[in-house]
């Protein structure tokens, strides 16, 4: 999966993280059914508690965007997060006896905090390009695990996580956010993004995003 030409350089300069993360046990655990079913509860509750500030950090995303098209998509990708998305953690967990009163009240884990408060923070901090860098991994890392894990998974224990983020709604929205970033970086950095001053700053972000991923992966396997 490329989703447009900035995502690929991204991830390029994030090295053997980007492996680490889109290759880590945990997912390989989704892949295989080996998955303790308690470590996947534990990580969707964390992970109810990650899109409720996702979905802050693409709200913010609307008040930094430039033009109408770029506010239309991150509202459109802050209101799926919120009917889609959460709706997955909302089910799964009530199907397991985990009420919508427990979500809530759950606390974060410091994995938790540490990245969902990094990726505002990148959003205060800096610009529209800076809040997008540290957000690509998260949306596109899951576009391009759900496409592989639909292909290869051998066990349908996960189907309906794989089934998320495999699916084709998913890979479109993936689609829309590639081609988000490829506009903002021209419109921010030029034609030639990569010899911009501001290049291995963003580079840096999406980098930093892409081990507090693995971090969140971690911290699944460990209830
Ligand atoms: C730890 C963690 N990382 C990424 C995602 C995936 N994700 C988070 S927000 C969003 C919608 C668009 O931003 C998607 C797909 C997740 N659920 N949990």
């Amino acid at each position: 999966m490329s989703y447009g030409r900035t995502f690929p350089l991204w991830r390029a300069a994030a090295g053997g993280d980007w492996r680490a993360y889109t290759r880590h046990p945990f997912v390989a655990g989704l892949a295989d059914g080996s998955l303790p079913r308690d470590a996947f509860l534990h990580y969707l509750v964390q992970d109810y508690l990650f899109l409720v500030h996702f979905a802050r950090a693409w709200a913010l995303a609307v008040t930094k965007a430039d033009t109408i098209e770029e506010m239309r998509t991150c509202a459109a990708t802050t209101q799926a997060l919120i009917d889609d998305e959460m709706r997955l953690h909302v089910e799964t967990c009530a199907a397991a006896g985990i009420d919508a009163a427990v979500l809530q009240a759950a606390e974060e884990r410091p994995a938790n905090l540490a990245y969902t408060r990094y990726v505002l923070d990148a959003g205060h901090a800096g610009d529209f390009a800076d809040l997008l860098a540290a957000l690509a991994p998260c949306v596109l890392g899951y576009g391009e695990i759900g496409a592989r894990l639909a292909d290869e998974a051998t066990a349908d224990t996960y189907r309906d996580w794989i089934g998320t983020y495999g699916g084709a709604d998913y890979q479109a929205l993936c689609a829309e956010v590639g081609a988000l970033i490829d506009g903002a970086v021209a419109r921010r950095l030029g034609p030639a993004p990569e010899d911009s001053p501001r290049w291995p700053g963003l580079c840096r972000r999406f980098a930093t995003a892409t081990r507090l991923e693995i971090g969140f992966w971690d911290m699944g396997l460990a209830p």
